[in-house]
């Protein structure tokens, strides 16, 4: 391996690498070749209880800073990791296999981007005066105390940023847990916040499986649980966080629709299309994997899109040239592949892809379904692969209720040259992040998040401060107490 993947321990804890053999085996796979790049342990309870210690203190010290003194830390570390984007992205790559073309410029830059942006909003912070007559009131600002981070595979350096910023700028500490498919980058994360100036043991890394995150979840020491992952994960730590009446981030899974209106630009539609489904081959939460299309432009609309994909280069994602990677494991690719063969027998019509290339490493090429009906399972069951389902539609109001048809509401998208139609039809789609003209733009000056089953609350932009700070309301009488006895 040219490049050294294997970190100096499994987790990063009060400002230093340890590790635990005790604890279960967790091997780091390349998934563009099968290799395995990193062995590792998941956290053994000694190991989480050091991190949650570590936390706690680190907290109440970070707190005591003046949130500029805080918003500076972030703001380093925003500078650091993109002085380092190029080797970020590199470790990325290895730990998603997703192309390098596109870590360099949609993982860690939005990860310091994130840091960035609370850093600089950390001395705005503040509570509010109310007056009340003679009397007063105001509001002070607060932090939670010990946040618990747990990321999904997809985007692993961007997921641990976009928790770990707000947090910190609001004085809270965090420990992290990655996802078990993709432990190295938070890793870094940790690094360079410290080289930031972040004290030891504000920001904390522990690797394991779901058992991990239950501990993690379930400790007395913790105030709030920020997850990011699939739904029926997130029902369990929802419930598990209720017990105890933590805070809560459920950031999780979705079908979302993306209607193509007749007057919409073709190329554009197709562009957006193609970033909805295939981007990070499919791998992504947001993505508009049911493409509603309006019957006048349909025969067309798969004929663009088919030449389009014609131009996919799929490779070795260290080749700058690829722009379509290998699925995160061998286990997603099996899901998918399980979802393909259900398209099929339900009837849907295979235009172009779906097939394992002959190749080390999990590459499927990316597929298309056309005449895909609502009650088929690629159009109600999240696939978090290259699967597109085309499904025809006549009328503005019929398309809207279909889009709706869904437990889901991460987000939902709309092409169209008529402007007038494309706000009122966003202003019906239950989802809660939304695109027109556009997909999967992510800024983090932007709420994100979902409605319905895919989640609650929201991260980045003002939004998410509401999520890691808590109000203390103080009334202040000016006169005397008039008490009835
Ligand atoms: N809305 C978003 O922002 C967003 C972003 C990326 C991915 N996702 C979703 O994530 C899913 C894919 O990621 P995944 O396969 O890693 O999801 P997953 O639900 O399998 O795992 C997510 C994380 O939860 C942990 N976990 C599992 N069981 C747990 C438990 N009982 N208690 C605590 N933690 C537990 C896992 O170890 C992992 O770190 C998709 O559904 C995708 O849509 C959502
Ligand atoms: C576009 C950002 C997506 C994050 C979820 O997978």
């Amino acid at each position: 391996m040219p490049y050294a993947t294997q970190p100096e321990a499994s987790h990063y804890v009060a400002g230093a690498y340890i590790e635990d053999s005790a604890g279960d085996a967790l091997p780091v796979i390349y998934p563009a070749t099968g290799e395995v790049i990193a062995n590792l342990h998941a956290a053994t309870q000694e190991v989480i209880d050091r991190a949650l210690d570590a936390a706690t203190e680190a907290q109440k010290e970070w707190a005591k800073l003046s949130p500029r003194e805080r918003g500076r830390v972030l703001t380093r570390a925003a500078q650091i990791l993109r002085e380092r984007n190029h080797d970020m992205s590199v470790l990325e790559t290895y730990d998603t296999g997703k192309p390098l073309q596109e870590t360099l410029v949609a993982d860690a830059t939005s990860a310091a981007d994130a840091l960035e942006y609370f850093g600089g909003i950390a001395n705005g912070l503040t509570g509010e005066h109310i007056p009340l007559g003679e009397d007063w009131a105001y509001t002070i600002r607060e932090p939670l105390g010990v946040c618990v981070g747990i990321g999904a595979w997809n985007y692993p350096t961007q997921i641990a940023a976009w928790k770990a910023a707000p947090a910190l700028a609001c004085g809270n500490a965090m420990v992290f847990k990655p996802s078990e498919v993709t432990p190295l980058c938070a890793l870094k994360l940790a690094e360079i916040l410290e080289e930031a100036g972040a004290p030891k043991g504000l920001f904390n890394v522990v690797q394991g499986y779901g058992a991990v995150g239950h501990a993690l979840i379930t400790d007395p020491r913790v105030a709030k649980v920020s997850l990011t992952g699939s739904v029926p994960t997130g029902r369990k730590v929802y419930s598990t966080a209720a017990e105890q009446m933590k805070h809560v981030t459920m950031e999780l899974g979705g079908k979302s629709p993306l209607v193509i209106f007749d007057d919409a630009d073709l190329d554009n539609a197709v562009g957006g299309a193609i970033l909805a489904n295939f981007y990070s081959s499919g791998q992504i939460c947001s993505n508009g994997t049911r493409v509603f299309v309006q019957k006048g432009i349909k025969e067309a609309f798969l004929k663009r899109l088919s030449e389009r994909l014609s131009q996919a280069i799929i490779g070795d994602p260290m080749d700058e040239e690829t722009n379509f990677g290998p699925m995160v494991s061998e286990r997603q690719m099996e899901i998918v592949k399980g979802y393909l063969a259900k398209g099929l027998a339900e009837g849907a019509r295979l235009i172009t892809g779906g097939d394992q290339v002959d190749r080390p490493g999990y590459y499927l090429t990316p597929a298309i379904f056309a005449d895909v009906t609502d009650d088929m399972t690629i159009a109600r069951e999240e696939i978090f692969g290259p699967v597109m389902a085309v499904l025809d539609f006549e009328e503005e109001d019929e398309v809207i209720a279909r889009a709706n048809d869904t437990e889901f509401g991460l987000s939902a998208g709309v092409f169209t040259r008529d402007i007038s139609r494309a706000h009122r039809v966003i202003g019906q789609l239950r989802a809660g992040t939304c695109f027109v003209n556009s997909y999967n733009d992510a800024p983090v000056e932007m709420p994100f998040g979902g409605v319905k089953m895919s989640g609650v609350g929201r991260e980045n932009a003002k939004a998410a401060i509401e999520h890691y700070s808590q109000l203390k309301s103080v009334y202040v009488r000016m006169g005397d107490v008039e008490a009835p006895f």
